[in-house]
Formats: C-alpha cells, sequence, structure tokens
C-alpha cells in the first residue's frame, strides 16, 4: 500500500522543516546528511516533506523561484527557468468537442524542455551535499539540462544516452556544455540501471527524477498552470493531459495538488485529472491503467518515433499511478502517426514542439474522440520540448524544400 498522505508528526530527522519521506512505508530520512535515493528500510521511492506549506498568497516574484516556499531551499542554480508560456490553441481546440484548451509550454525554458525546472533545485542540492560528480541516465532532455545546469555550478557531469536513439539536439546540448558522453548499447532503461548502480556505489550524485529533489522543482508545473489558467479564464482547469515517459511529472504534478490541497488552498474535488499519454510502442502506464493493476509491467522492447518517452520502466510509477486515479484521471496510448499530427498542428497555431510533446495533443483527440473527455472541461496540454530538440523529426514532419535557381524569375516559376 502506497502512503500518499502529507500530514503526520515532523520527525527528529527534519532540517529547515524539511525531511524525506517513503511513499510505501512512511519512513523518513533526514535531507541532507547522507545521499540516498530509495527508502533505506524497504526501498520504496522518496519524496520531500515540509513542516509547513505554502498557499498562493506565499509566492512572489517569477519562474520556479517564484515558488521557493515550496520548495526545499530558499534558491537554486539558475538561469532563469520556468514561467512558460499557456498558449490558446485555436485550431487544436476547433477540432475537439471540449470547451477550452490551452498549451503549456515548457519548451520554452532555458535548454528547451521542463528539466530545467528540476535541475535547478537538484543541481543546489547537490552542492550542499558537496558530491563532486553529476550523472543521469538519458534519452536526450535531461542529459542537456544536466549538462548545462552542471557547468554552471561548474561541477563534473556524466550522461548515459542509448545509441542511436537520442535527437541531434540534445547531444549537441550536452556536448557543447561540457558533459561527458557515454553512448550505451542499450535502451534507456538500461542506461538508468547501470547509473543508479554507479550512484549506489557513491560513484555519482544521480539527478534522475527518481530524485526526489529534482521533482521539487517540477511541481511548480503545476503552481504556474493553476495561476496562469486562473488569470485566463477565471478558473483552474478540470484536467491536465501529458506525455508520460519516466512519470515524473505525474509524480510531481499530484505532489504539487496534494500539497495544495494540505495548505487548505485547494479542496480535493477540485484537483485537475491527470491524464497521461504514451506512444503505443512504449506504453507500461496505460496498460496498468487499463488493466488496473497497482505494479507497472516493465516493457523490454519499446519503439517509437517520440524518442524522448522510449522508456519501458518508468521509474515514478509508484507515485504517478496513484495520482492518475486520485484526481479521476486516466492513461491512453497513440500511434506515432498521430503524434506527428498533433505536432503539425500545433505548429500551425505556432507551437513548436518535439514529437514527445505532440502526444499530449495527441491523447486530448483520442480521449474527446472516445467521449472521454466531457464536453464542458477546460484542458491544458502539457508540451514538454522544443521543436528544435529534433530537428531531424521536424524536417519529416514538415513540408519538403524546393530547389530553385539564383534569380526572381525562376522563384516564382517555382511558386
Ligand atoms: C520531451 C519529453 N516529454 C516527456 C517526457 C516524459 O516525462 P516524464 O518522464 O516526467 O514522464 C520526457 C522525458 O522523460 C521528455 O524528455
Ligand atoms: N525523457 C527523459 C528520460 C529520463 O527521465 P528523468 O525525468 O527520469 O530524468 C530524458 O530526457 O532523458
Amino acid at each position: 500500500m502506497v502512503d500518499l498522505e502529507l500530514g503526520g508528526e515532523t520527525p527528529a530527522a527534519e532540517t529547515d522543516g524539511v525531511w524525506l519521506a517513503c511513499v510505501a512505508c512512511s519512513e523518513t530520512v533526514a535531507p541532507y546528511d547522507d545521499v540516498v535515493y530509495r527508502c533505506p528500510d524497504c526501498g520504496g521511492l522518496l519524496e520531500v516533506r515540509y513542516a509547513e506549506y505554502p498557499t498562493f498568497d506565499d509566492f512572489e516574484g517569477i519562474g520556479v523561484w517564484r515558488y521557493a516556499d515550496a520548495l526545499p531551499l530558499p534558491t537554486g542554480v539558475s538561469i532563469q527557468e520556468g514561467n512558460t508560456p499557456l498558449y490558446t490553441v485555436p485550431e487544436i481546440e476547433a477540432g475537439v468537442d471540449v470547451a477550452d484548451v490551452r498549451v503549456k509550454h515548457e519548451g520554452m525554458n532555458p535548454t528547451g524542455a521542463f528539466k530545467d525546472r528540476g535541475m535547478t533545485v537538484g543541481v543546489k542540492v547537490a552542492e550542499r551535499l558537496g558530491v563532486d560528480r553529476l550523472a543521469c541516465a538519458s534519452t536526450g532532455n535531461t542529459s542537456a539540462a544536466l549538462a548545462c545546469y552542471g557547468a554552471r555550478a561548474d561541477t563534473e557531469v556524466l550522461v548515459l544516452l542509448p545509441a542511436g536513439k537520442v535527437a541531434a539536439g540534445k547531444i549537441a546540448q550536452a556536448a557543447l556544455h561540457g558533459a561527458r558522453i557515454l553512448e550505451v548499447d542499450g535502451n534507456f532503461d538500461a542506461c538508468l540501471d547501470v547509473v543508479a548502480e554507479l550512484a549506489d556505489r557513491g560513484e555519482v550524485y544521480l539527478l534522475n527524477s527518481i530524485n526526489p529533489f529534482r521533482l521539487e522543482g517540477q511541481k511548480t508545473i503545476g503552481l504556474e498552470i493553476l495561476e496562469q489558467s486562473r488569470e485566463a479564464t477565471g478558473e483552474w482547469p478540470d484536467r491536465i493531459v501529458l506525455p508520460v515517459g519516466n512519470a515524473g511529472n505525474t509524480a510531481a504534478l499530484y505532489k504539487c495538488f496534494r500539497e495544495l490541497v494540505a495548505a487548505g488552498a485547494m479542496d480535493e474535488a477540485e484537483m485537475p485529472a491527470l491524464t497521461g499519454v504514451q506512444a503505443e510502442g512504449a506504453a507500461p502506464m496505460v496498460e496498468a491503467v487499463r488493466e488496473g493493476n497497482d505494479e507497472v509491467r516493465r516493457w523490454d522492447d519499446v519503439e517509437t518515433r517520440a524518442t524522448a518517452i522510449r522508456i519501458g520502466n518508468p521509474v515514478n510509477a509508484p507515485k504517478a499511478l496513484p495520482g492518475i486515479r486520485a484526481t479521476g484521471g486516466t492513461a491512453v496510448a497513440v500511434s506515432d502517426d498521430e503524434i506527428t499530427d498533433a505536432q503539425r498542428s500545433l505548429a500551425r497555431d505556432g507551437v513548436g514542439v518535439e514529437p514527445a510533446s505532440a502526444a499530449s495533443v495527441a491523447g486530448l483527440r483520442k480521449l474527446s474522440e472516445r467521449g472521454e473527455i466531457g464536453a464542458d472541461e477546460q484542458v491544458v496540454c502539457l508540451t514538454t520540448g522544443h521543436l528544435l530538440k529534433d530537428p531531424d523529426a521536424a524536417a519529416a514532419a514538415g513540408g519538403d524544400t524546393t530547389p530553385v535557381p539564383a534569380d526572381a524569375d525562376g522563384v516564382l516559376d517555382a511558386l
């Protein structure tokens, strides 16, 4: 049984009102005494807990650190992450039977993906812990963000990537920011197994989303969506539709809502329905939701054009599955062609995203067609990464180029 209550006594192990708690057995752990990723008693996932949870009145400033009162440290290693736009998307809205559709474009973060929100917190915690080598496994975006924030913190970064399966823009980022890049003969899940073992041996500090501090930063996506939606429409959204890979965002959004409920700033019934979308070729969470399972079965063979979510063993499933269920959400799988169609529609609405991001819109379309989303709902789709992350996919989804001679008549003839 997963313990997802936030209540209980403040343990002796707290520092500045912050501690870690196991979501499976409630064991508490001091936050900064040792490096821990899992419960020392049962191996369950850890999450950050606080003596007090803030309300919206406590927030000031802009970006991730506007929400400092909801984060474990007062400042981060920051390059101005967060404060991403919430766009209207007229073409997409016109094609679905839903009252209001907005797109929260996390591709507008400094490195072009939501990961920056986590790294600004995680790399600061790494500094506090005094570790000297940061590492991650990655389908690309985590490595780009870690390389960038590691550079900013002047700390060594090691990234393990599945060979041949990472988009060009992401490798370029990790390389230029100075990470040591190792291409592994295995998929993302195998890379994570290896880097987790290196972390257990004390060789590296792990900054994948199993790191509970990193997910604290990603919680701010939820806080921004709630504030921006209320400003734009007067309401909080009924539903947030998001791509799912390692399920960190799903877990982080659910934690965001639970904390607002604990603070008395949100009623449980107001939590937006968390709706996860996976590619058909990498859909273990969808399988678990459909079959009503409490555990997610690892898929060893995964494949999708949306390389960012080519993941068969979502490490945050024990936090994310209860979030989908408790908020009245669901999960749906979409084909690669549906993803590319959604990517094109987003582009026509002026929103340039990488394939995995477009999965959210593809999922919205599928659920709306099936009548599984109410016509009166206000929906926010999360787009997680920028178009330029995967230039090859963007070029393939876009139109062909036409060769022309270098004269005006030749150009006009070609039109
Ligand atoms: C662009 C993009 N979208 C979605 C995801 C999935 O997010 P999560 O792992 O939080 O489910 C990832 C990485 O995992 C990603 O890089
Ligand atoms: N898409 C991710 C996969 C790793 O996810 P993480 O959130 O656990 O770091 C990536 O960009 O590497």
